[in-house]
């Protein structure tokens, strides 16, 4: 089966989407998601320049060799736009395959490992009694598990807190929006947060939270400890994880679960934390770490040490990325969690999907394929619109922090 075009469709249905659609002699046709927020069109430009020239011609049951032609053949190897790239070609294949198969994707992997996938919703507020409000919102929908964000008093605007809907869109000015931070304000607020939250939402919910790599390591080691008696499901990016060896410190201090990865490419970006058992959850999802072929081989890694997944599915990965988690979360066997930001009615319109939510589980459904498409025509009419994500800047003298 010959790729025979392949072209790049770019739409703001809400916020913006990069898509790749991959074409066949045989009319099999698949998508798969490109979308590197406030960097979309570098990952536009690289599959148009320099990946799809390569593809024609190709068979496209070829999947691994593709890959590796990819991956290799540029000699630049790793980076978020390449492996996002990367990431589209093979998820539109493994799409096809399917399709070839007259199978959902997750057979193909191996089968159902469980009845559905557990998710966590995001609940924020602006305080926290506004936050507890939400949280017991999102438990009333019928979440088991909520990640809790919540305004820290003193501070303007930090990270996780939206605009009072179900869409929490970070990348929301045509250049960077600023943020103020205080490291003490937050470690102070944080634990009563938490307090509050397991008070009222009692001792059977999975609580979670996003640290957003605002803090040190001994910072993250201190954060953890004061969060230790409310038992949370994980804490997330408690620190930067360029150099890996950095999670060992916040490990010896806490026993508090660690999450990492959201932004991590390749196998390489956490081959010490998960060989080193310094994390316990590993976030990389399908869309910036390479597609189903390559988070299928860090997912392996990690179920030799017991590090289990809890793939990233905020707003600005698209429906193809969240229905191409859900069929890889049905199968693999060291599974987590995934994550569930709700996308807004116009994303979900111009993506058609088979995946559902009932009760605090979504299932990838049995469409054949990965269950998600995209309608050209709607997606047409919103054109893409630059969005930058925000910056951070120290409270007391305008240092640029990690956002
Ligand atoms: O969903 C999360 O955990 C995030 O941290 C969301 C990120 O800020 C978002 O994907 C950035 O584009
Ligand atoms: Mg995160």
């Amino acid at each position: 089966m010959k790729i025979t075009n392949a072209r790049v469709i770019v739409c703001s249905p809400g916020r913006n989407f990069v898509t790749l659609k991959i074409e066949t002699d045989e009319g099999l046709t698949g998508i798969g998601d490109a979308t590197l927020n406030g960097r979309e069109l570098s990952v536009v430009s690289y599959l148009n320049d320099h990946v799809i020239p390569c593809l024609i011609g190709r068979d496209a049951h070829q999947i691994e060799d593709i890959w590796q032609y990819l991956y290799k053949g540029a000699y630049w190897r790793r980076g978020p736009v390449t492996m996002s790239a990367i990431a589209a070609v093979d998820t539109a294949l493994w799409d096809i395959k399917a399709k070839a198969a007259n199978l959902p994707l997750y057979q193909l992997l191996g089968g159902r490992s469980r009845s559905g996938v557990m998710v966590y919703g995001h609940a924020n507020g602006s305080d926290i009694e506004h936050t507890v409000d939400e949280v017991l919102r999102y438990k009333e929908m019928g979440y088991k598990a909520i990640r809790a964000q919540s305004g820290v008093p003193g501070l303007e605007k930090v990270y996780g807190v939206g605009r009072g809907n179900m869409f929490y869109e970070p990348a929301d000015g045509t250049l960077p929006s600023e943020h103020d931070w205080s490291t003490e304000k937050y470690l102070l607020h944080a634990p009563k947060l938490f307090d509050a939250v397991r008070q009222a939402v009692g001792p059977d919910i999975h609580l979670l939270h996003d640290v957003h790599h605002r803090l040190t390591p001994i910072e993250a080691g201190r954060l953890g400890k004061a969060l230790e008696p409310f038992h949370l499901f994980w804490m997330e990016d408690a620190t930067p994880a360029e150099n890996q060896e950095a999670f060992r410190l916040i490990r010896q201090h806490t026993t508090t679960p660690l999450a990492v990865g959201e932004i991590f490419n390749t196998i390489w970006d956490c081959k010490d934390l998960i060989q080193n058992q310094l994390i316990d959850y590993i976030r990389a999802t399908i869309v910036h770490a390479g597609g189903l072929t390559h988070l299928r081989r860090i997912a392996d890694f990690a179920a030799m040490h017991q590090v289990r997944t809890g793939c990233h599915g905020a707003t600005d990965l698209s429906p193809v990325c969240m229905g191409t988690a859900l069929h890889f979360d049905t199968w693999v066997p060291n599974f987590g969690i995934q994550e569930y930001m709700r996308h807004t009615e116009q994303t979900d319109e111009v993506f058609p999907h088979s995946y559902s939510f009932k009760d605090g589980y979504m299932h990838c459904g049995e469409t054949i394929g990965h269950g998600v498409d995209i309608d050209e025509k709607l997606a047409a009419k919103y054109p893409y619109q630059r969005a930058y994500l925000p910056v951070n800047r120290l409270q007391h003298d305008g240092t640029l922090v990690n956002w």
